[in-house]
C-alpha cells in the first residue's frame, strides 16, 4: 500500500528526509509513500532549484491554504527543535497525520519504541529498551544506548553519541559529534555543542561546550 506524505523544509534537512523516504521506498519492494511535495514558508532560490532538480514540487507555506490529499501524512524537516515544534503543531491541526521514517540502514534494539513524526536517518543505532518520542531527529550514525529516553522534539545530530541510561528531555539539541556520557540527565530545551562531552546533568535551557562541557 502505498501512503501519501509532504516533507515540511526545502532546506538541507528537508532534503535528507527525501533521501530517507527515497531509502525506504527501494528498500521495501513497493513504494511505502508517495511523495506529494515539499511546503516552506521561505524557500531560497538554491533549493527550489535542488528540489526542481529531483523532481519534488514546492507546494507553498505551511499556514498557506495549501490542498493537500485527506489522510496525507507529513514530517518535518527542519532542525530547530523550537521550529518544529510549531509547525507540527499546526499541521496536525490541519488534519495531518505524522509519518515515521526509518531508514533501511538504521538498526533499532529490542524493546525500543519510536513516536510518531519521527526521523531516523542512514546508520543510526538505537539499542535495546530506548523510548524515542515523536518528531524526534536522529541524524546520521548517531547513537542511543540502552535503557535511554529520547523526548519529543530532540534533535540528535550527526555522529553524537547518547551513552546507556541517559534521559534526554524535550526540545533538546545535540550537536554533531556531541557525547552524553551514561546515565546523565540534559534539561529540556538544553543545547549540547558539536564535539562537546557531556559530563554531568545539564540544566533546562543552557548550552553547555567543549570537554568536558560546561
Ligand atoms: C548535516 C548538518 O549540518 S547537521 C548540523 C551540525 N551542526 C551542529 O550540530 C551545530 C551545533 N552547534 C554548536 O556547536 C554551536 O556552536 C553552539 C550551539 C555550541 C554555540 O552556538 P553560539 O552560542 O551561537 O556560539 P558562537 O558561535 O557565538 O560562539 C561563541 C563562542 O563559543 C565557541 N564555540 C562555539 N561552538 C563551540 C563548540 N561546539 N565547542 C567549543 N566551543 C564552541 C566559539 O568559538 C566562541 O568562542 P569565543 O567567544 O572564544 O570566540
Amino acid at each position: 500500500m502505498t501512503d501519501q506524505i509532504v516533507v515540511v523544509g526545502a532546506g538541507g534537512f528537508g532534503r535528507e528526509v527525501l533521501d530517507v523516504v527515497e531509502a525506504v521506498n527501494c528498500s521495501s519492494g513497493t513504494k511505502s509513500w508517495e511523495v506529494v511535495g515539499v511546503l516552506d514558508d521561505a524557500p531560497d532560490d538554491i533549493n527550489m532549484g535542488r528540489l526542481a532538480s529531483r523532481g519534488v514540487r514546492y507546494l507553498g507555506g505551511t499556514s498557506a491554504d495549501v490542498r493537500l490529499p485527506a489522510g496525507c501524512h507529513y514530517v518535518v524537516g527542519i532542525g530547530n527543535p523550537r521550529v518544529r515544534e510549531l509547525v507540527a503543531s499546526r499541521l496536525n491541526q490541519a488534519g495531518l497525520r505524522p509519518a515515521t521514517l526509518v531508514h533501511p540502514t538504521a538498526t533499532i534494539g529490542v524493546g525500543t519504541q519510536v513516536g510518531a513524526g519521527t526521523v531516523i536517518c542512514a546508520g543510526v543505532r538505537v539499542t535495546t529498551n530506548v523510548r524515542v518520542g515523536s518528531h524526534v531527529h536522529l541524524n546520521l550514525n548517531c547513537t542511543v544506548g540502552h535503557d535511554s529516553t529520547v523526548d519529543d522534539f530532540v534533535s540528535i545530530n550527526p555522529l553524537a553519541s547518547v551513552s546507556g541510561d541517559c534521559a534526554i528531555e524535550s526540545g533538546v539539541l545535540i550537536g554533531v559529534a556531541g557525547v552524553v556520557l551514561n546515565g546523565i540527565r540534559v534539561g529540556k530545551n538544553a543545547t549540547v555543542g558539536g564535539a562537546a562531552c557531556v559530563v554531568k546533568d545539564v540544566a533546562a535551557g543552557v548550552t553547555v561546550k567543549g570537554v568536558p562541557a560546561r
